[in-house]
């Protein structure tokens, strides 16, 4: 059975070097400034740490989740839900705490990670089938399936360079529900392109969602989060508000938001 366990974990992003030019020594004057004396609605904590100024993106997270829980994170922009995903998908090391992960994990973050700009839509598709290792017969299924799912026309013979956001959330959308992992993370962009495509992938998701043990995926629609949850993780400037029940959890994000105006 899948598991996460984090157990007082941060994380923090070196910011600028003092040795910078002299437009980001005064950013970074200003910010070191003020420190401690404004309360921003966005964003990590800033703090001084020994290398200089840094953002506290992740402080002291400690949570375990099981198989079959769906877990959304909330929060402000710049709250830490993205790093969390990607601390979860070993893609970044943490500063301090532990994290242990049970079970073959897939990271959908960035549409565009793994593929090459300069290579038509097709060609990356058989980029992707030989990094899976898949056989003549499973990359042709591969193609075909792509193909139709992404809807790019012409497009996907022409270099990914040309294309556009959405037409990139396209492709990198197909690609990425390919593998059936044992626990999916996923960040909002899969919400990107046009209403037609949302509908798509939604239908693409779910069938996704139930092969996976636990999903933990980001989103700023409350909607799809009260839907698609068993649970909900709030968090704020890098520290988790509260941690339970969809409902319970996002009406009082609402309430906070409504307040903090
Ligand atoms: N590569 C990076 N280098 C430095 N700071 C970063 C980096 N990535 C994120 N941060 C900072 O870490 C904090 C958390 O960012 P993160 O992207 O995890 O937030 P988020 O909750 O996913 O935000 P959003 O809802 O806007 O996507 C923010 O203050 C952000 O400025």
């Amino acid at each position: 059975m899948a598991h996460i366990s984090l157990q007082n974990l941060s994380l923090s992003y070196p910011v600028l070097h003092g040795s910078a030019r002299s437009l980001k020594k005064t950013l970074f004057a200003r910010a070191r400034a003020s420190l401690g004396s404004t309360k921003s609605k966005v964003g990590g904590a800033l703090q001084n740490g020994v290398s200089g100024l840094e953002v506290l993106a992740l402080k002291d997270i400690t949570f375990d989740v099981e198989g079959g829980e769906r877990l959304g994170l909330v929060g402000h922009n710049g709250a830490g839900k993205t790093t969390l995903l990607r601390v979860l998908g070993g893609i970044y090391e943490t500063s301090s705490g532990s994290l242990s992960v049970e079970g073959e994990t897939h990271a959908m973050i960035n549409p565009g990670s793994g593929m090459n700009q300069e290579l038509t839509g097709r060609e990356n598709v058989h980029l992707f089938a030989r990094r899976l290792q898949l056989d003549v017969k499973e990359t042709e299924a591969l193609e075909a399936d792509v193909e139709a799912f992404a809807e790019l026309g012409p497009f996907f013979d022409l270099p990914l360079r040309l294309y556009s956001a959405g037409m990139s959330v396209r492709l990198g959308f197909a690609l990425a529900t390919v593998p059936r992992p044992q626990i999916l993370l996923m960040d909002e962009w899969f919400m990107a392109g046009d209403s037609n495509f949302q509908a798509k992938a939604r239908v693409r998701l779910e069938s996704m969602v139930e092969t996976a043990e636990i999903l933990v995926f980001t989103s700023h629609s409350l909607d799809i989060l009260r839907e698609w949850c068993t649970r909900v993780l709030w968090l704020e400037a890098g520290k988790i508000v509260m941690d339970g029940k969809p409902d319970a959890v996002l009406d009082a994000y609402e309430a906070f938001v409504a307040e903090s105006g």
